[in-house]
């Protein structure tokens, strides 16, 4: 579903060129959930943006379902794939009714029935149907959350790229919209691709996890051979190391 090859992403900035990833590749199939791991810094949200096409200056070759794609991306393509950011108060305007996020998000599509697919979307991700006409921060963290997730699935995408999707909530909450996602990964066939800089997180979602550091992919590997402890490199044992009990609440509270 997602092929990625030779990648290499480039920032200017202050006449000063940086390489913040370095010709990286992978490959994402169909359904499955692919972690990206790294400290602080590796470049692992900038992989998701030029994916998602928000930073055109990158080199390499990008194949999203069977399509190569260029710089620019097309209606079709945000269609397919839909991005969930980290902060869900910083993803969704201020002043916009969670109805509005969600009437937007189809209008700009052109996609009709507008008030059966925003009710339905509000039952997929586990709100009341009255919350669709308050403002954002008449919700909870974990209730922003669940709108901008709403948000992306409401044009019934193939593939999410999710940026962080429980870093910025309480451990508690987390354990709940990791469950969510994986329903809904089970229930629609959605491929996902996960960034985060916890281990722990994606040893409850993924299967197949790249290690980045200094913008590099350092190893792709199975997760149950992370969880194991025998990875081939030593960086990768060292993060399991830091993220163990780091997040121990959140992977408690996750369900099979
Ligand atoms: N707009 C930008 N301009 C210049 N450099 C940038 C820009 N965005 C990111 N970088 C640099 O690119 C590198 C990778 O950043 P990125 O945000 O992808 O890391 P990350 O692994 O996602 O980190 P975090 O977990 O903290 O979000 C960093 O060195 C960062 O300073």
């Amino acid at each position: 579903m997602i092929e990625v090859a030779d990648l290499t992403i480039t920032f200017h900035t202050g006449g000063r060129v940086v390489k913040a990833v370095k010709s990286i590749s992978f490959s994402v199939p169909e359904g499955a959930c692919f972690g990206i791991v790294g400290e602080s810094g590796s470049g692992k949200s900038t992989v998701l943006r030029a994916l998602s096409g928000l930073n055109p200056d990158w080199t390499g070759d990008v194949v999203i379902d069977g399509q190569p794609q260029g710089r620019q991306r097309d209606k079709a393509f945000h269609k397919k794939l839909q991005m969930v950011f980290q902060d869900p108060y910083g993803s969704l305007h201020p002043r916009h009714t969670i109805d509005r996020v969600l009437d937007e998000a189809l209008s700009v599509h052109g996609i009709g029935d507008r008030d059966a697919r925003i009710e339905q979307a509000l039952r997929d991700v586990g709100l009341p149907l009255h919350f669709r006409f308050r403002y954002p921060h008449q919700l909870s963290g974990g209730q922003r959350q669940r709108v901008a997730i709403a948000r992306a699935l409401i044009l019934e995408p193939r593939v999410l790229l999710l940026d962080e999707p429980t870093s910025a909530l309480d451990v508690s909450v987390q354990a709940e919209i990791l469950n969510l996602l994986r329903r809904l990964r089970a229930e629609r066939g959605l491929t996902y691709l996960l960034v985060t800089h916890n281990l722990a997180v994606l040893s409850n979602m993924c299967d197949t996890v790249a290690v980045m550091r200094h913008g590099e992919i350092v190893e792709v590997a199975e997760m149950a051979l992370i969880r194991s402890g025998t990875a081939r490199q030593p960086y990768t044992r060292q993060l399991l190391a830091a993220s163990q009990g780091y997040d121990r609440a959140a992977v408690a509270g996750l369900v099979d």
